[in-house]
């Protein structure tokens, strides 16, 4: 496991909300809803234009939730999600410019991995812990067990097609120490502003994890 507290605490919890927020007004009720659940991480989507402001004002008001930054896929927005308060980010892939903005920001980083190449270059960079994307459309389980035979040093975070009915089947597997998905904020939930869904689906997979684990 990577020393790094913030992967420890993605790897506690288990499950990794993939949140796309499209007004900064359900930024805190979301991150709020997500802690009732039992669920103390929350990874904001650079998809839409509210999603800096919405990660600034998770990080500032709801301190209690450890705000990861998703969607990285230049440098330059490595030192705005540090600005806005990321403690951590996340990326689809892995590119060596993000990798030095990384460095240079001192965040940890989960880079995406989907092949053996991928994993190559993130290994070469030191990067041993990544995110598995798109974990089921790249052959699941089946692909990240035979990727874990070269690189049995390496570390996922599945993520893509994953949901309460087949993330058992990956928390299984020693190499993976989190997953991650959209199933657990759904956009109508969010839409219709229904917390109380969001706070049921964080609990649900939390029991779930918790059970897995025994
Ligand atoms: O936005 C990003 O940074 C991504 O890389 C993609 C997301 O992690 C996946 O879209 C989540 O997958 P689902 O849970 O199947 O919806």
């Amino acid at each position: 496991m990577s020393a790094e507290p913030e992967i420890a605490r993605l790897n506690a919890c288990g499950v990794v909300p993939v949140v796309v927020i499209d007004d900064v007004e359900v930024a805190v009720p979301l991150a709020q809803a997500l802690l009732a659940g039992g669920i103390d991480v929350i990874e904001i989507t650079l998809r839409r234009p509210a999603a800096m402001a919405a990660l600034e004002t998770i990080a500032h008001k709801v301190p209690e939730i450890l705000t990861v930054a998703g969607t990285v896929v230049t440098p330059g927005q490595v030192s705005d999600v540090k600005q806005a308060g990321a403690q951590a980010v996340v990326s689809p892939g892995f590119s060596e410019l993000v990798d030095n903005a990384m460095r240079a920001a001192n965040l940890p980083w989960l880079p995406g991995v989907a092949t053996a190449s991928d994993c190559m270059r993130a290994v070469a960079a030191g990067r041993l812990t990544c995110k598995f994307f798109p974990a089921e459309q790249a052959g699941g389980t089946a692909t990240l067990k035979a990727l874990s035979g070269p690189f049995p040093q390496m570390k996922f975070c599945p993520t893509g097609g994953v949901s309460l009915t087949n993330l058992g089947d990956y928390l299984a597997l020693k190499q993976v120490i989190c997953v991650g998905g959209s199933w657990l904020v759904p956009g109508d939930a969010v839409a219709e502003r229904n917390w109380a869904k969001v706070t049921q689906l964080a609990k649900e997979a939390r029991e779930t994890v918790a059970a897995l684990r025994g």
